[in-house]
């Protein structure tokens, strides 16, 4: 197997008595393309604002690059090179959508600010709507922008929470033609409830349910696991 850029033993957070992560063990292989799947509440959200630092880990620790970022903030965590996207956006609305990239261009200290900023908007498609307000992109544009913003940063792992979540079809092609541009020099992380998307676009996919690890594998392995079928039949 390749080699891994980033492991979780036992991570566990609880809210109150609710488990919402509860001693999941997990490993992503470098330059792999990994999708997490699960009922709405099995903990996909708490459990990638885990790894990015978004919310403290209560018990179980996190190996990135070979070193211990469990305790680490979030900022701490984004200068080691892990970049996130969540279903909440983060732009700045009244800023155009070039001066939003260009913040984490120069962020990641760029000496050609405005060649890689165009060149970041370019890959997801919005360098026609560089002087347009951010706010005014409809919900899916504002998604390929933060994701423009992520990439911007040259991240060695990219987390997108539901990526796909208000494009229209043909702008899904547009997105999984992206994704699979920017592997393997980036490994990607993604929750994602489109199963045409994470069937055709993930190489390995881990379910969660109920907080707990249930299922890891292949496309292949996870259309013919049972316990996934029922988790998904049954909720
Ligand atoms: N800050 C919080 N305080 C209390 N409970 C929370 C908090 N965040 C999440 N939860 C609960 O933890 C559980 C897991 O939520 P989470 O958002 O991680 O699930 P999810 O798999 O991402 O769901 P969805 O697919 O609906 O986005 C849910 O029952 C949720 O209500």
């Amino acid at each position: 197997m390749a080699a891994m850029i980033l492991s979780a033993r036992g991570l566990t957070r609880h809210f109150g008595g609710l488990k919402a992560v509860d001693g999941v063990d997990f490993d992503l292989a470098q330059g792999e393309i990994h999708a997490i799947i699960g009922p709405n509440g099995a903990g996909k959200t708490t459990f990638v604002s885990l790894l990015s630092g978004r919310i403290p880990v209560q018990s179980g620790s996190i190996t990135f690059n070979g070193q211990d970022i469990t305790r680490l903030p979030a900022h701490a965590r984004v200068a080691r090179g892990i970049a996130y996207t969540f279903q909440i956006t983060a732009i700045y609305a009244r800023l155009p959508v070039y001066d939003n990239v260009a913040l984490a261009v120069q962020r990641q200290g760029s000496r050609a600010l405005r060649r890689d900023t165009m060149a970041a908007l370019a890959r997801v498609g919005l360098d026609d709507r560089a002087d347009q307000e951010a706010g005014t992109l409809a919900y899916g544009h504002q998604r390929l922008l933060e994701i423009a913003m992520g990439l911007a940063l040259k991240p060695r792992l990219l987390i997108l929470d539901e990526p796909t979540q208000g494009l229209a079809n043909s702008e899904i092609e547009g997105f999984k033609a992206l994704v699979r541009s920017v592997v393997p020099d980036t490994t990607v992380l993604l929750i994602e409830h489109n199963m045409d998307v994470v069937m055709d676009l993930a190489q390995r996919i881990t379910v969660l349910n109920f907080g707990r690890l249930l299922a890891q594998g292949t496309p292949a392995d996870i259309r013919a696991n049972g316990a996934v079928q029922a988790a998904y039949l049954g909720g």
